[in-house]
């Protein structure tokens, strides 16, 4: 079946096989046309493998995927000239400055000499790399590198972007400053598809797809993910938050914990079990200060998602 003209990806039972280990499991999934869509998951769930099918590097072992309306079976090639494709080894030259990057791109993707000079100056505007044109890449920030290697991921004007982790080991500052790169992009009608480790990014996502052991768990806007979330939750302030997990996690009726520096989160079968935990941590002499109910966080439904599978 050929995709939908709304849809920017479509898998049909996409799966890829590496020796006993499926690493993508009969994978049906559609992401629509000017998504920001979040891939999520603990490591080895299959989001870079994923990644690697959709932009036609991997073959897949069974099933199929359309990108941008193209087979990844069959039509491989063209997918390649209309997406760009960040991987967690993207390759930047080190002793290139920023703008021979950029160049060096331009040129492997036959960027017409033309258009070049007007997308170089919007991609350096746009990433604020316009100051270090000159500066030799080895030389960035590791912030300012992922900012590089997204301005030459995207000097072929991609209809849709792939960017594998692309934050990891970033400062929170470039880390938001990423983010609001995507944004504008989002705004240009760039779908955008982003494995993430972090979950406060899942949370910034259009939608979020849940990834465990190569199979599809969830897929949700975070808020209707939050809202759909079935058991109550409470926020409690305490001392020694760590201890008063362990604490909690033991306790009748509490469904998963998430320890947050001095909080935690704790699911419950039933709202009424809350005061009992309150009182179990006291009588194990931990200060709680203050408790309240709370809306689950991405990582929340995370945790308890893949906890409930194993
Ligand atoms: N080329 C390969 N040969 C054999 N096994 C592989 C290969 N690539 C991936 N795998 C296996 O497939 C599974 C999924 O790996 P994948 O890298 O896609 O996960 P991931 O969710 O992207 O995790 P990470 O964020 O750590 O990369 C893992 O068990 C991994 O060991």
């Amino acid at each position: 079946m050929m995709g939908d003209k709304s849809e920017a990806i479509r898998t049909e039972n996409l799966s890829r096989i590496f020796g006993t280990n499926t690493a993508v499991d009969r994978l049906n999934l559609t992401v629509e046309k000017g998504e920001l869509f979040g891939l999520v998951g603990p490591d080895g769930a299959g989001k870079t493998t994923l990644l690697r099918l959709l932009t036609a590097i991997l073959d897949p072992s069974s099933g199929n995927a359309w990108v941008g309306g193209r087979s990844i079976l069959d039509e491989g090639e063209e997918i390649k000239e209309h997406i760009g494709y960040m991987s967690q080894r993207f390759g930047l030259y080190e002793d290139l400055t920023v703008m021979e990057n950029i160049l060096f791109y331009a040129d492997l993707y036959d960027v017409p000499k033309k258009e070049r000079p007007p997308r170089i100056e919007r991609l350096l505007g746009f990433s604020n790399l316009t100051p270090f044109k000159d500066r030799r890449a080895g030389n960035l920030s590791g912030g300012m590198k992922q900012k590089l290697g997204l301005a030459c991921t995207l000097v072929h004007t991609p209809e849709i972007l792939f960017l594998d982790e692309p934050t990891n080991g970033v400062d929170p500052v470039s880390r938001r400053d990423f983010w609001r790169i995507l944004y504008d992009l989002l705004r240009e009608g760039i779908t955008t598809i982003i494995s993430t480790s972090y979950l406060d990014e899942a949370e910034r996502c259009t939608r979020v797809a849940l990834f465990d052991k190569g199979r599809l768990l969830l897929v949700e806007k975070p808020d209707a993910m939050r809202r759909s979330f079935p058991y109550p939750m409470l926020e409690i302030w305490c001392d020694d938050s760590r201890r008063a997990g362990e604490i909690t996690k033991r306790l009748e009726g509490v469904k998963n914990v998430s320890v947050y520096g001095d909080r935690i989160h704790v699911s419950l079968d039933r709202e009424e079990r809350g005061d009992a935990v309150v009182t179990a941590l006291r009588n194990e002499s931990i200060r709680v200060l203050d408790q309240r109910a709370a809306m689950p966080s991405i990582e929340d439904i995370f945790i308890s998602t893949i906890g409930q599978e194993q």
